[in-house]
């Protein structure tokens, strides 16, 4: 089943709520783990009990695990054979973005089937032009995997950059909708190309209505975005978009019971 269909049915079984695992070290502090790879291992598996089988998507962030080496990444690897045995999705929050030639090694190793970092998406940069992606796309599509392309990103240095307009008069942003839209066109209920849209970013001044693709939104919670500011971001159908939330959500371990619950509490607080 494409990640498109695979993404419909998991949210409605668990609601679009996605967790983030980021084991930053202050949190491996405040569960008692020591900062190093035992630490980053307990934590990233208690998540996983928490959450695999429990909600829509899960979103480890690479850059954590990176920091540990190769043993970080054993972790990351372990992670994502846990969560997706579990039964839910898996976005590899690496945010890759290349040359097409070596974009085409990295979508080997984020999105071809049998390779360990290979969840079942993968964010990524298109900021070496959206063409650049192509590799990484055709590989989604052909191993039936999605992809998260950023758009307008939830911290406050994107803005310029995002919003600033191209010799077509379009925003950057909006060419890059534009270019999903392309790739998703006359797939239903939901393509796999998705979108990163920031909930901090306030006023969108950007159409995505043609997207048909799901769109991450980052920000929910500890970068102070509120049910309020998704619904002015997205207006009120909020189809298709994933709140994301990472620490908000993971300051309430290291009890996995608790963790599972503050998941619930905010999937719950988003009335959707
Ligand atoms: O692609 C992302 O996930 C992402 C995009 C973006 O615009 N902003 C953003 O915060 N993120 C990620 O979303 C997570 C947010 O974490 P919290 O602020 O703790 O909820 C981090 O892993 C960020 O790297």
């Amino acid at each position: 089943m494409r990640f498109g269909e695979r993404l419909v049915k998991a949210t409605a079984a668990h609601g679009p709520l996605c967790v983030g695992i980021d084991p930053h070290p202050g949190l491996l502090d405040a569960w008692g783990l020591p900062r190093d790879a035992s630490g980053l291992e307990r934590f990233a598996l208690t998540c996983v009990e928490a959450f695999g089988g429990h909600v829509a998507v899960v979103k480890p962030q690479a850059a954590f695990f990176e920091a540990y080496g190769s043993r970080g990444v054993a972790v990351l690897e372990r992670v994502v054979a846990d969560l997706r045995g579990s039964g839910t999705l898996v976005l590899v929050d690496a945010k890759r973005g290349d040359i097409g030639s070596t974009m085409a090694a990295y979508a080997q190793a984020y999105l071809a089937d049998g390779s360990p970092l290979a969840g079942d998406a993968v964010t990524l940069s298109p900021y070496l032009g959206f063409g650049s992606l192509d590799p990484a796309l055709d590989a989604a599509r052909a191993s039936g995997r999605g992809v998260f392309v950023l758009a307008l990103t939830s911290n406050p240095e994107g803005s310029p950059v995002q919003r600033a307009t191209g010799p077509d008069g379009r925003s950057v942003a909006q060419s890059i909708v534009d270019q999903a839209a392309v790739r998703n066109a006359g797939a239903d209920p939901l393509g796999d190309v998705g979108l990163v849209v920031g909930a901090t970013v306030g006023e969108l001044d950007a159409d995505l209505s043609d997207l048909h693709g799901p769109v991450l939104a980052p920000g929910f919670g500890a970068q102070g975005a509120t049910v309020a500011d998704l619904r002015r971001v997205f207006g009120e159908d909020l189809r298709g978009v994933l709140p994301a939330s990472s620490r908000d959500v993971l300051r309430h371990g290291p009890d996995s019971a608790s963790l599972r619950s503050a998941a619930r509490a905010v999937g719950d607080s988003l009335g959707l």
